[in-house]
């Protein structure tokens, strides 16, 4: 089998009308008679006439009494009108009127008297109170045209209609095969080894596919074997599916057969659609002999896949079984920072979204595809049109909400250095009676102190020290943010030091060691506060950063520090206790920081920073802190002064 050369990439609404012109919808789709009561979501294949009318009868609307109205006319209030017994029957609401009556009198507004007569004050209009036959449905008219989406309030009206069943199209079915020789699946409970990764990609669709009305059948992991492929596929069209889904290899790899594997048993359109994530993906028809089914080759990187399923296959199943797509609802949003993107592809960018003073602001989380978490992360996705080489800070542009509108006024938006500590407080805010969000964004401190200058955040954590004036934070902001009025709330004092691996097999006391051949190093990005440290400590040592190997090798947090020393690519690297002792490693204490929070003074009184100062103030926040490890909690909550360092 040949290895695959890529098609002409096209746009995703190209990708879309080229399958629908060729994909015979109405002969794969049939239609079926389903019970009414079981038609939730489905559509109708043919127009519902009614058979009953409701009401069936003239229904009394209210309790009261039935009467022939014109026997009511001569009724006033000062000249009230006794109606004898053979003149109304009492009635209560949904009872048939007797015959010979047109009006119900409501009960409050008669007075029963001893001698069995009803005396009323005011005269009866014709059919006052009273629901007449057909009022809400007439037998024979349309109750419901074809191709409509059935929905509650159409099942109660079908079944008040008489129309125990109807016609429908079918409820789509897909099959997914997730493929490739390092797929595990999941049911398995494995523990990946390196090249390994756990099968996920058939999981997430099933639950979107679920929301869209399709049945999901999911395949077990088949190995990229092109007769084991072919055999899966094959399987999967000869079944009652009206979709076939093959996940991953849809790219250029020396295993990548979905083209070919999809080309032999039918006929592939599209390879490669102008977007990112997303790009390798394939859409094609089975032969007649295979059900000229809708065949889809998903890319294995887990946010190419999600692409691939939102913008490609549940526009085309909705297409298929008739239904209408809801769109996600929209925000314009505000760029904190710049983002460039390719000319030529459209980019779903995944942001994180929360409303900062009058507008909602958005901050670019990273564009991997192979990181599902930024799906997790994200409350929204920014489309960067083709023509676009990207985006700039300020900019203003719509998002598509991942997550209810009402939600992002509940989000507490934190930007800057990343500690595990901002992990603790994030679910503690989520504890309280009006759960707070705290979507972070990890740029570094002095990253998080722009983003306070750009207002694009509540708050920022940073822990930059100057060795100048031995104090923490205070002096960057009257250096970088002269004009702004500032607050800076302690969080915790933090142990920071090497990171390196359990038992320190290579004897690392001290940044001296970096500069040892037999040390590889992992740095931290440039404007992070561990890095500032790390070079002071350096300096103070008289080292050049040439001097130490993997200087130039960056990380975006601590966490991803000690990964590098867990997994081996590195000896060690400068972090927090807590992310050594996380990951069971080893750590060599080098020095103690403030790490603050630093709030502008005008969102002092937001009620989301408010949940913050009064969650980190508690004991029982403080705790969690110190249980952690490498954390001190003195200052915990404590408004800092220009000048106050560290307490010994
Ligand atoms: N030389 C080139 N390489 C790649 C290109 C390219 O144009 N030229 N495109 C890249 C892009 S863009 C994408 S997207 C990926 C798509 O790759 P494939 O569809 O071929 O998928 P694999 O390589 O088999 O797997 C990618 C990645 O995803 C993991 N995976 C696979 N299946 C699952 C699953 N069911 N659940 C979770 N994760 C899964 C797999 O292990 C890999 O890590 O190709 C680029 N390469
Ligand atoms: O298009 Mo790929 O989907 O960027 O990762």
């Amino acid at each position: 089998m040949k290895r695959n050369i890529y098609l002409e990439t096209v746009p995703i609404s190209e990708a879309l009308s080229t399958v629908q012109a060729r994909l015979d919808r109405t002969a794969l789709v049939k239609t079926e008679m389903v019970p009414t009561h079981e038609a939730l979501g489905r559509v109708t294949a043919r127009p519902v006439y009614a058979d009953l009318s409701s009401p069936t009868y003239h229904s009394a609307a209210m309790d009261g009494i039935a009467v022939l109205a014109e026997d009511t006319f001569s009724a006033r209030e000062d000249a009230p009108l006794s109606l004898s017994p053979d003149k109304f029957t009492p009635v209560n609401t949904g009872n048939a009127l007797p015959d010979g009556v047109n009006a119900v009198i409501m009960i409050e507004n008669v007075l029963m008297q001893d001698d069995g007569t009803a005396r009323i004050e005011a005269p009866a209009f014709p059919w006052q109170h009273v629901r007449r036959i057909g009022e809400d449905i007439v037998a024979t008219e349309l109750l419901i045209p074809s191709n409509h989406e059935l929905s509650a309030y159409d099942i109660g009206a079908l079944l008040s209609a008489g129309i125990w069943e109807l016609s429908v199209y079918e409820k789509l079915k897909a099959v997914i095969i997730p493929t490739g020789d390092e797929v595990l699946d999941f049911r398995d409970r494995p523990t990946p080894k390196p090249g390994q990764v756990v099968e996920s990609n058939t999981q997430v669709f099933s639950a979107l596919a679920s929301k869209w009305g399709i049945e999901v059948i999911r395949h077990e992991p088949v190995p990229d074997r092109p007769e084991a492929l072919t055999e899966a596929l094959k399987n999967a069209l000869l079944s009652d599916a009206h979709i076939v889904v093959m996940g991953a290899g849809s790219s250029a790899g020396a295993k990548d057969y979905t083209r070919s594997v999809l080309s032999e048993l039918g006929e592939v359109l599209v390879h490669g659609i102008k977007a990112m994530p997303g790009k390798p993906s394939l859409l094609g028809i089975a032969s007649e002999e295979f059900g000229s089914k809708l065949m889809v080759g998903a890319p294995g990187y887990p946010v190419s896949a999600v692409i691939c399923f939102e913008e490609l296959l549940a526009p085309l199943a909705a297409w298929m079984s008739r239904k209408v797509l809801p769109a996600r609802p929209q925000v314009d949003v505000t760029m904190t920072r710049s983002m460039p993107s390719k000319l030529g592809m459209e980019e779903f960018l995944r942001v994180s979204i929360g409303r900062v003073g009058d507008s909602y602001v958005a901050t670019p989380l990273s564009r991997g595809a192979g990181m599902i978490t930024t799906m997790t992360k994200a409350q929204g996705i920014c489309r960067i049109p083709a023509n676009s080489e990207g985006i700039n800070q300020g900019q203003t542009l719509p998002a598509s909400l991942l997550v209810p509108r009402e939600s992002l006024e509940q989000t507490l938006v934190v930007v800057g250095s990343h500690d595990n500590t901002v992990d603790l407080l994030a679910d503690a805010l989520m504890g309280r009676d009006t759960p707070i969000h705290l979507a972070s964004t990890h740029v570094g401190s002095m990253g998080g102190l722009m983003a306070v200058k750009n207002g694009a955040c509540h708050m920022a954590g940073t822990h930059l020290f100057d060795p100048d004036t031995n104090d923490y934070n205070a002096p960057f902001i009257s250096k970088y943010l002269p004009d702004a009025d500032v607050v800076l709330i302690n969080l915790a004092i933090r142990h920071q030091g090497l990171i390196v691996a359990a038992s320190n097999p290579k004897n690392i006391q001290g940044v001296t060691d970096l500069v040892r051949d037999d040390v590889q190093f992992i740095n931290r990005q440039r404007g992070a506060g561990t890095r500032i440290l790390l070079d002071w400590h350096l300096s103070q040592n008289d080292i050049v950063p040439s001097q130490v190997k993997g200087y130039d090798k960056e990380e975006f947090t601590h966490m991803a520090v000690a990964v590098n020393v867990l997994s081996g690519a590195a000896d060690c690297g400068l972090g927090i206790m807590a992310a050594a002792k996380a990951l069971n490693l080893g750590f060599v204490p080098l020095a103690r920081e403030r790490y603050d929070l630093l709030i502008p003074r005008q969102h002092l009184s937001d009620p989301r920073v408010q949940a913050v100062l009064e969650t980190i103030r508690t004991d029982a926040f403080k705790e969690r802190i110190q249980s952690l490890g490498g954390y001190e909690t003195d200052l915990t909550g404590q408004e800092m002064q220009p000048g106050m360092g560290l307490p010994e």
